[in-house]
């Protein structure tokens, strides 16, 4: 292999640069030319491409985001479109792809391969809904965001006596809710993946204002219900004063942790290292503290959901 490509696809998340940094300082050390293509697929269907080096990867390791930026693109979910990314890239001499990118960006990278290309994808997405991997990039700066965040809002709750509800990310998963209710100390967490009991959570929430706790912190996921509608039924049910955070975008940026900076690290040169060695499929994951290989296939079926441990603890923990 002499020519691959990198690029990020999806929500874009903390860790992805120092990743890349990491894929091209592994390919230029075993005299691999690497490119990286702009805005995800989106740049695979226009061939826009950058070449990469060692210095145009320098001095982004500890910065959030994406330099090569990422997009969502339905026009790649289209033959029509997977087929122009190939022709450009045939064009261009790339024979292997690396790909960051969450759960819809690794089905791309699925056909992609399907397609004859030499592909391997790397975990990338804060609401890490993606199986085989105990964590995906950017997770543990997103919940150190979340923690943050909620800590001062439980400062200002506290005072004025009021129930918070505080949205957090995952349109499908409970992950970052759940994780962050636990450790923040929330009262609740509210995820998708478990219908939400209103009624239940008024009840504990009254029993615990009647013994004189006069603040509430309840992490609601995107997907899992309406906040506003959720500080309501609230405020009707117990009278407390109710006030709504949506964190948003803020959980997606940021310098990435440690942790994300080692496993972006450890996930850029495996990637490369995988793609030389003729993987092709193939997604890297972190198991135990060991980066390992799984066909994206069985990534693609699989399911991955909030431990039930983790809400349970959550539920335990708070009231
Ligand atoms: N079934 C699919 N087939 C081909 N490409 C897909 C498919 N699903 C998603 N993609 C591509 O991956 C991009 C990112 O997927 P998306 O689900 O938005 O984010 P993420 O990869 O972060 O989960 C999509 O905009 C699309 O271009
Ligand atoms: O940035 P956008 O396009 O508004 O998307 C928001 C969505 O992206 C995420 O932050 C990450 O999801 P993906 O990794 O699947 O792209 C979700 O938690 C959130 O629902
Ligand atoms: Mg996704």
């Amino acid at each position: 292999m002499k020519k691959i490509g990198i690029l990020t696809s999806g929500g874009d998340c903390s860790g992805m640069n120092a990743c890349i940094r990491s894929a091209v300082r592994t390919a230029i050390r075993m005299n691999i030319e690497i490119v990286g293509f702009r805005k995800g697929y989106l740049g695979l269907m226009k061939g826009d491409c950058i070449p990469l080096d060692t210095k145009a990867v320098s001095g982004i390791l500890h910065r959030g985001g994406t330099f090569l930026q990422s997009a969502r693109s339905q026009e790649f979910k289209t033959p029509e479109g997977r087929q122009l990314a190939m022709d450009n890239l045939k064009a261009l001499g790339i024979e292997g792809l690396v790909i960051l990118g969450g759960d819809g960006s690794l089905t791309g990278a699925l056909e992609l391969s399907k397609m004859g290309l030499p592909v391997v994808g790397i975990p990338a997405s804060i609401d890490n809904d993606i199986p085989f991997t105990d964590m995906a990039l950017g997770v543990d700066t997103a919940l150190n965001n979340i923690l943050y965040a909620v800590d001062c809002i439980k400062d200002t709750a506290s005072s004025h006596a009021r129930a918070f509800v505080i949205e957090v990310m995952g349109r499908h998963s409970g992950y970052l809710a759940s994780i962050a209710a636990i450790a923040t100390g929330a009262e609740f967490a509210l995820v998708p993946e478990r219908e939400v009991d209103l009624s239940e959570i008024c009840q504990q929430l009254r029993v615990r204002y009647e013994e004189g706790r006069d603040n509430a912190i309840i992490i609601l996921a995107e997907g899992a219900g309406k906040a506003q509608d959720i500080a309501d039924a609230v405020k009707d049910a117990i009278g407390f004063e109710t006030r709504v955070t949506v964190l948003g975008h803020y959980q997606r940026g940021g310098a990435p942790t440690v942790f994300d900076r080692l496993l972006a690290s450890r996930f850029g040169k495996k990637a490369v290292e995988l793609l030389v060695a003729g993987q092709n499929g193939m997604m890297v994951g972190l198991s135990c503290n060991t980066v390992l290989a799984v066909p994206i296939e069985d990534v693609i079926k699989g399911e991955k959901r909030p431990q039930d441990e983790m809400l349970r603890l959550a539920e335990v923990l708070g009231i």
